[in-house]
């Protein structure tokens, strides 16, 4: 109170109630509190005590700076840190050695899943937005290895937090931090940094490098399947690694397959980029698996890219996000070597009129055959086909520009495997498979005898599945067992490959049969009959539904192109009856023309002619008066020369006549 009464005087002194011996005024407003009802004592200690609280912050926030500039003076120089993006494949890495080191799982902080499988990216998404990580958990075929009977357990997993754990003895201290600028509507994306104490990277660099080893060995066993995940804008993620399947298990015509394989082993070469650069050419390799749905085009994808260990990225264009700019990006943001899947090209509806991306099958559906005026029979049974195709057929919003532009443009990877898969190679355009864009195609068909035999011996091979199998097995070296179960299977399958009619079954249909009994072999050839009939009454059945409606479709082409004829003749007729009358009308117009002609001509002659006689007759009556002239005036010569004559003879003979002298006479003569 000293201390304060030293401060404020006035104040103190009116809070102890010595108004005399304060500052100036300051008994003034002592009084002026205490006559509303405020103790100044009171007053004076929210004072001091906000001051004080005020001092301790002051000092505080000096501190806390001061703290914050020595861990950053400490960060920098003591510490080593790796911080690495869940949009990074390296994430995925590390939260697999994580996970398979078992260090998120004995944190505190965790999060908690029963994710089955993350192949679906909506279900990565939900995962990644309470902090999940794509941890994979599934082992063979998509079952949860932490499945009991009742489903999927629960698993942890870290999240978002500090954690720290211990490297070869040395401390690691690991955070994952939600990134700030996620706004809610994509998904958040997650950063994870490693530190360590020390200026030197290389335990950092140690483990990431060990995760990274770790995850692709253990990615030898598997196949690497990426998918496209619908974000904003859409990118690939990896899904759930595929168990590698063997070459071996694809049963198919094996000169087909060794050839296939070596092409793609000569192309992965590393000789091979330089020899195709030497050459001009782009380095790519393009591939169409076809044929008969369930024949194995999937199934040999998966078998080469496990054999060639390559990772793949799948793509179907038939999804309502997918535009030639993603397909674009999605190309330009492959791997430098990897197979690039494009499954059932053909769903997508792309022809080379759809070039404004428009799928062309409900462009032919609704195109209206009214203005189609083509005769030709065959054009409008394969319109027909593929009308009919169309009700199968979903749009696309990937022209086929667009689609030749992603496989081969400039900004294209070169490197890649692409194989196409359809079931309908004919319904392709021609510019999608020409050679450059598909440099080879292998044919998918039935299962003829040779396919039916190795899916039977692909099937109960191993014989450590069929205890029972070779009778007396038990008294056998395993090397016996193995040659009897050979032998004994060998004939099995001959006899299967016999029984049953080649080319009439998808290696799908009788792997299905095969598979539902696989515990025994010789069950499966007791059963066959019953299933052959059953299986060919049903082939039967769709046989002649198909020929029935194939002749529908038949009889409703052929009615259509009789119309198209008939209204075609009808049309000629009708044009040539046109023809006929113009043709007649020309000529009458002509004939017309020729007599109104002639008649001209005629009267023009007539006219000529009668011109002609005037004029004769006015030169003969001109010739008559002349003639006449000539006659008055020879008469009058004549006359004259007579008179003349008779004068000169009077003249001469003396005789004159009383009434007339000479000279008179011969006045009047001249006159
Ligand atoms: N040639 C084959 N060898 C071994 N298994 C096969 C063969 N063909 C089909 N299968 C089996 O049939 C199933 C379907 O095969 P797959 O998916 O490879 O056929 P697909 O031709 O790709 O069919 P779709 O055209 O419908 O995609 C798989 O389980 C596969 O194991």
């Amino acid at each position: 109170m000293e201390a304060i009464s030293a401060v404020l005087p006035g104040l103190a002194a009116s809070a102890t109630g010595d108004p005399g011996n304060g500052f100036p005024g300051g008994m003034f407003v002592g009084n002026m509190m205490a006559s509303i009802g405020i103790n100044p004592s009171v007053l004076m200690k929210i004072g001091v005590t906000l001051t004080i609280i005020a001092s301790v912050f002051g000092f505080l926030s000096n501190a806390w700076e001061g703290i914050t500039q020595i861990s950053k003076f400490f960060s920098d120089n003591l510490v080593s840190s790796a911080t690495i993006r869940s949009t990074d494949e390296a994430y995925v890495y590390l939260m697999k050695w994580l996970y398979n080191h078992k260090i998120s799982t004995d944190s505190r902080l965790f999060g908690v899943t029963c994710r089955k499988n993350q192949m679906n990216p909506n279900y990565r998404q939900h995962t990644r937005w309470y902090g999940q990580d794509p941890v994979e958990d599934t082992e063979t075929d998509g079952i949860n290895i932490l499945e009991d009977d009742l489903g999927p357990r629960l698993k942890y997993t870290a999240a978002p937090g500090f954690y720290h754990f211990f490297y070869k003895r040395r401390l690691v201290l690991m955070q994952r931090k939600l990134k700030d600028d996620y706004y809610g509507f994509e998904e958040p994306d997650v950063d994870l940094t490693l530190f360590t104490f020390g200026r030197s990277p290389l335990t950092l660099r140690t483990i990431l490098e060990e995760a990274r080893l770790e995850y692709l060995m253990e990615q030898r066993s598997s196949t690497l399947l990426h998918t496209v995940v619908a974000s904003y804008p859409p990118t690939w993620a990896l899904g759930a690694p595929r168990p590698s399947r063997k070459l071996d298990s694809v049963i198919m015509k094996e000169a087909d397959k060794e050839k296939l394989l070596k092409d793609m082993q000569d192309y992965l070469k590393p000789s091979a980029k330089k020899w195709y650069h030497k050459h001009g050419l782009p380095y790519r390799r393009g591939y169409l698996f076809y044929g008969l749905p369930g024949a194995g085009k999937t199934s040999l994808t998966l078998a080469l890219a496990s054999e060639l260990c390559l990772p793949i990225y799948c793509l179907s264009l038939v999804s309502n996000y997918m535009a030639d700019d993603v397909l674009m990006t999605l190309f330009a943001t492959l791997p430098k070597r990897c197979i690039i899947l494009l499954e059932d090209i053909d769903s997508a509806g792309i022809d080379r009129q759809s070039m404004s991306g428009v799928g062309i099958y409900t462009a032919m559906a609704s195109n209206n055959d009214e203005d189609d005026e083509d005769d030709e029979a065959e054009d409008i049974r394969k319109r027909e086909e593929k009308k009919k195709m169309a009700s199968l057929k979903q749009n696309s919003f990937v022209s086929l520009s667009g689609l030749l532009n992603a496989i081969d443009g400039i900004s294209s990877h070169e490197g890649r495997i692409l194989i196409m898969t359809t079931n309908y190679r004919e319904l392709l355009d021609k510019a999608l498979i020409r050679p450059g864009r598909v440099d080879m195609e292998v044919h998918f068909g039935n299962a003829d005898i040779e396919i039916l035999e190795g899916l039977f011996k692909a099937v109960y091979s191993d014989e450590e599945d069929l205890p029972g199998f070779v009778r007396g097995s038990e008294k056998m070296t395993q090397g016996e067992r193995k040659q009897k179960h050979t032998e004994k299977l060998e004939k099995l399958a001959q006899e299967f490959g016999a029984r049953v009619p080649s080319d009439k079954f998808t290696p799908a249909e009788v792997q299905g049969y095969l598979l539902s009994h696989k515990s025994d072999p010789e069950d499966a050839l007791d059963a066959l009959d019953d299933w052959l009939k059953s299986k060919l009454n049903e082939i039967d059945l769709l046989e002649q539904s198909e020929k029935k409606a194939k002749e529908r479709l038949e009889r409703a082409t052929e009615k259509k192109i009789k119309e198209l004829q008939k209204k075609k003749r009808d049309r000629l007729k009708e044009e040539r009856k046109e023809k006929e009358e113009e043709e007649k009308e020309q000529k009458e117009k002509e004939e017309k023309e020729k007599e109104e002609k002639e008649k001209k001509e005629k009267e023009e002659k007539e006219k000529k002619a009668k011109g002609e006689g005037e004029k004769k007759e006015d030169a003969e009556e001109k010739g008559g008066e002349k003639k006449d002239k000539e006659n008055d005036e020879k008469t009058c010569s004549e006359e004259k020369s007579k008179m003349v004559n008779d004068i000169s003879e009077k003249l001469t003979n003396g005789v004159t006549d009383h009434g007339s002298e000479a000279p008179n006479g011969t006045a009047e003569v001249a006159s």
